[in-house]
């Protein structure tokens, strides 16, 4: 495995295990300083949404790099409903620079319009506008609502997930049925990377604690996404795939969760 790794989703689309998050990088030069420097090192793999307010930033270095590169967008809260949705992917398309976009994403399950927002979504894959469609934020009572009004699953399921927060039932259904867990938060903003078991482990390997959350995500089979806009951590953040966690490692890991959420609680938009 390398950084430019796949997993593939269930429709058979390639998606990189690995990929630079975006959240509160600044549109302009931050967010391009950001992007270029993940794609100088290799990667292929950039999250967004419409909600950081960067794609544009995002779309000029994709289109500056010249090379097939991953990008994930979502619709944020305010454009949901089908027609809004329609709407918003549009302009996600004008702000990327680009007709297709490979994962395309429900930011949270607003009750009593994300199935409607689906149904556009459905749309926008039956035309080969987006090459897949997924969530973020659903728990297994919104997947299994969006089941009961729609045969088209998710490809990919984007929640908050480290070590402190392995949502294990969560992680059980979406492999289950198919649907590919990808992390957000995965070093949990910075917060928890001076936990002593994290760092014992760290030493074992020679390697930082950033750098064994990450190794974990992929050895769980869970698509990541660190943000860094620090060239150094960039470098560092990728440099995961020329070491293993052994099995003791992983049952340490496991111990560490506690239910922790450091972002909001999906119920905060879906009751
Ligand atoms: N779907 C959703 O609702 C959500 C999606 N996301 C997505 O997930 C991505 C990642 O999550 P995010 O919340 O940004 O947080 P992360 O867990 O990725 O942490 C980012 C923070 O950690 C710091 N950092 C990065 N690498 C290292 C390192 N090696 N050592 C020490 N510190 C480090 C960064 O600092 P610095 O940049 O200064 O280097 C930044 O402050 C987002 O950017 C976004 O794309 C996030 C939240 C919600
Ligand atoms: O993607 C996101 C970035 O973080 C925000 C604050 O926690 C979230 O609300 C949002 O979903």
């Amino acid at each position: 495995m390398n950084l430019q790794s796949t997993i593939t989703l269930n429709n058979g689309v390639e998606m990189p295990r690995f990929g630079l998050g975006v959240y509160k990088v600044e549109s302009g030069n931050e967010v391009e300083h950001a992007v270029k420097e993940a794609l100088n090192v290799g990667y292929t793999h950039i999250d967004t949404a419409a909600f950081y307010d960067n794609e544009k930033g995002v779309g000029r270095m994709i289109k500056e790099a010249n090379k097939e590169i991953f990008v994930t967008t979502k619709v944020w809260n305010d454009d949901q409903g089908y027609d809004a949705t329609l709407r918003a992917f549009e302009k996600s398309q004008k702000n990327l620079g680009v007709d297709v976009i490979d994962l395309y994403l429900i930011h949270w399950p607003v009750k009593g319009k994300f199935v409607d927002t689906w149904k556009a979504m459905e749309k926008l894959y039956e035309e080969g506008q987006v090459r897949a469609i997924g969530v973020s934020n659903f728990l297994e009572r919104e997947l299994d609502e969006l089941a009961q009004h729609s045969s088209t699953i998710p490809a990919v399921n984007q929640v908050e997930y480290h070590p402190w927060l392995q949502q294990h039932s969560l992680y059980d259904y979406c492999k289950h049925q198919g649907i590919q867990l990808e992390a957000w938060s995965p070093l949990t903003r910075g917060r928890k990377l001076d936990d002593e078991t994290l760092l014992e482990i760290a030493k074992k390997h020679n390697k930082s604690a950033a750098q064994i959350i990450l190794r974990w995500n992929v050895q769980k089979d869970v698509i990541t996404i660190p943000k860094s806009v620090t060239p150094e951590r960039i470098k560092e953040n990728a440099n995961i795939f020329d070491f293993e966690l052994d099995a003791d490692d992983m049952v340490t890991l496991a111990t560490l969760d506690e239910g922790l959420r450091f972002g909001s609680h999906p119920k905060k938009f879906s009751e």
